[in-house]
């Protein structure tokens, strides 16, 4: 049978934060069934009550379409489709609780950038460990804030999976009049993309705190695409998907919007908090947070350069001061711009 939207219905969201929210809103709008899963009983019969998400995504209403999943067990045995929206810490533990109630013909999304916390596997590794290789997978990723898809406004995003028919269908369910959703193969690029990313708009915003102007901002994400580009190549990476909705779309969104939590975190840090100050300011998921460690440990393991990463950990964990950080990096020696692909 071929795979369509409406075989992907109902589907069930996890993770009734901004994203998922946004997400489940999405799909509802254009007729999807969708069963919102939060971990958070209160907060879900809150939501249920008052049709929006105030917490999260106030003065949104629910479309009818969209509908609230207190039983998680219960909902997966009658679901067709199930997208995963947790933040990266969580993502292992929701797939281990999930597990025995799916059946293999489940096919399984998920909205969550970043790696898997200790091991840095990327999420797609991480879902076949533990779901083992049956199910069909798909990552949503590409510049996209959860309040400005909420509203309706213009958006364009990505869907990557080896199954095409799954990309498709999912594409398809989410694709409407302000959603754009595009279809790739290239699994593993969009989620080096969507972690390096996060570290990067660290950096961006540090650079921003700390008032080092424009000429600098565009060095940055300049010189940052670089390292997204030399680790995406080494690890086996389609090039052209850095260029990309996942890539540089969301590298562009996320380094120069303040709506973007972990360029909050770092223009908190460049304005002089410490990072405990700044992390407890933001108050939020900061997915770069998590993920810079593992980004440079592999950047490493590869032997790949990546400068402006290895100088966001060094703030991050080792107390560096921005400044001195910024100072390394333009004391770097002299060299060629190009080639951008190779390892350093
Ligand atoms: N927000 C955005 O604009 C975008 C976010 N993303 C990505 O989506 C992912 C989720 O982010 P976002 O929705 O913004 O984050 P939020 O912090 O808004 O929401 C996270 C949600 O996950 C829930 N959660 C956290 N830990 C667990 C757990 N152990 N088990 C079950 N549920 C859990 C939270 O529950 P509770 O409310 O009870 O704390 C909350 O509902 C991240 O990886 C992020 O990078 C991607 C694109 C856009
Ligand atoms: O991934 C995002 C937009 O595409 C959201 O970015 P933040 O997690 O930095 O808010």
């Amino acid at each position: 049978m071929v795979m369509t939207a409406s075989s992907l219905m109902p589907t069930v969201v996890i993770g009734a934060g901004a994203w998922g929210t946004a997400l489940a809103i999405a799909m509802a709008r254009n007729g999807h069934e969708v069963r919102l899963w939060g971990r958070d009983k209160e907060q879900l019969s809150r939501i249920a009550a008052e049709r929006m998400n105030s917490r999260y995504l106030p003065e949104i209403i629910f479309p009818d379409t969209l509908k609230i999943e207190m039983d998680l067990e219960k909902s997966l045995e009658k679901c067709r489709h199930i997208m995963v929206s947790v933040p990266s810490l969580a993502f292992s533990e929701i797939l281990h609780c999930i597990k025995p109630f799916l059946s293999e013909d489940i096919p399984i999304s998920w909205a969550t950038k970043g790696l898997t916390p200790h091991n840095g596997q990327f999420l797609h590794d991480t879902a076949i460990e533990i779901l083992g290789p049956k199910h069909a997978l798909a990552v949503v990723s590409g510049p996209s804030f959860a309040a400005e898809v909420a509203t309706g406004l213009p958006t364009a995003l990505t869907v990557a999976s080896r199954d095409t028919a799954f990309a498709k269908a999912l594409a398809s369910a989410l694709h409407g009049p302000a959603l754009r959703a595009y279809t790739t193969e290239d699994v593993l690029g969009v989620q080096v993309g969507g972690t390096v990313k996060n570290v990067l708009a660290i950096a961006a915003g540090i650079c921003d705190g700390l008032g080092y102007g424009a000429n600098a901002r565009a060095a940055l994400l300049t010189r940052g695409m670089a390292e997204i580009m030399r680790l995406a190549s080494v690890l086996g990476a389609e090039p052209e998907t850095m260029f990309g909705l996942s890539g540089m779309g969301d590298l562009i969104l996320t380094c120069t919007d303040n709506q973007s939590r972990n360029r909050q975190l770092g223009l908190a840090i460049g304005s002089g908090l410490t990072v405990d100050e700044a992390v407890s300011k933001v108050g939020k998921t900061v997915e770069g947070m998590h993920a810079a460690r593992e980004v440079l440990l592999r950047a490493q393991q590869a032997g790949v350069e990546m400068p402006i990463v290895e100088q966001v950990c060094k703030i991050l964990f080792e107390g560096y001061d921005p400044r001195k950080s910024v100072q390394a990096l333009l004391c770097r020696e002299q060299k060629a711009e190009s080639p951008v692909i190779g390892k350093s």
